[in-house]
């Protein structure tokens, strides 16, 4: 689905990222660690096209997204969702008009009203809220409900692909364990898959099927979970798990 492929980028002469490779399959999910300032939310936006590589090439669907037409059909099935939900959240809207929005990007009008009410009723049932957030604005809602609704953003779209850059972050132990629940379902639901970018390799090992350990700008180990957990290759990995408690971290 997503090939990415010696992928690098330089800021100011630093390289951030140096040829970078690996594949997402159709609904797989994959997990991206590393620390503070490894690169990661560069590769993110290097995908989403905030931001272009020096080198390398990456393929959507079997087709480069250095092609406008590829990089305009990528951006409706690869979604992102970031780290602080109240930032992503425009303050002064209500949870309807922050759906709507994203909404009438990706579907053609003229669509009834009340066929759009309904489905994005629908869609914040699918994060665990009641039609009545629509509502509410979002100093009315918590962090974490914050954050069901940039998923629920996100979905608008039907994504075949969703960026969570460190989605979690922001979260208390419970609530991320609540939304990494919620992601597992709507994974299971609608066969998405993830690039689940994270510094805490607790909460990447609870959602991905695969690792990849970045560390100043290059993979230094990538695996199945189970594989780079019972036998991690490379130090960097292992002084990442050395910081951990007993694995698995959240059971489902
Ligand atoms: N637009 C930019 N201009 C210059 N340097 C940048 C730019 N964006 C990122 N960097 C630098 O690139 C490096 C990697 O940043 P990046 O945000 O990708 O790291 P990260 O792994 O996502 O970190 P964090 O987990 O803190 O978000 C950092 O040293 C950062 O300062």
């Amino acid at each position: 689905m997503l090939v990415i492929d010696r992928i690098s980028k330089t800021y100011a002469k630093k390289k951030v990222l140096q040829q970078i490779s690996f594949t997402i399959l159709p609904g797989e999910s994959v997990g991206l660690i590393g620390m503070s300032g490894s690169g990661k939310s560069t590769l993110a936006r290097c995908v989403m096209d905030l931001e272009r590589p020096d080198a390398g090439e990456m393929l959507w669907q079997g087709a480069s997204l250095a092609n406008k037409n590829v990089r305009r059909a990528s951006r409706k099935s690869i979604q992102i969702v970031f780290q602080d939900p109240r930032n992503s959240l425009n303050p002064a809207w209500t949870m309807k008009k922050s759906l709507k929005e994203a909404y009438l990007q990706f579907h053609r009008l003229p669509i009834q009203q009340e066929d759009v009410d309904r489905q994005l009723g629908e869609l914040l049932q699918a994060v665990g809220l009641s039609g009545e957030y629509l509502s509410r604005y979002p100093h009315e809602l918590s962090t974490g409900q914050c954050q069901r609704v940039c998923i629920a953003r996100a979905l608008v779209a039907s994504p075949e692909l969703i960026i969570l850059d460190e989605c979690l972050s922001a979260l208390d132990v419970s609530v991320q364990a609540q939304v990494i629940e919620l992601l597992r379902d709507l994974r299971k639901q609608r066969q998405v898959g993830y690039l689940f970018i994270s510094h805490d390799i607790a909460v990447v090992t609870a959602l991905c099927d695969r690792l990849l350990v970045l560390h100043e700008g290059i993979v230094v180990e990538q695996g199945r979970t189970e594989d780079v957990i019972a036998n991690p290759q490379h130090a960097y990995t292992r002084s990442l798990l050395a910081d951990v408690p007993q694995y698995p971290y959240f059971t489902e």
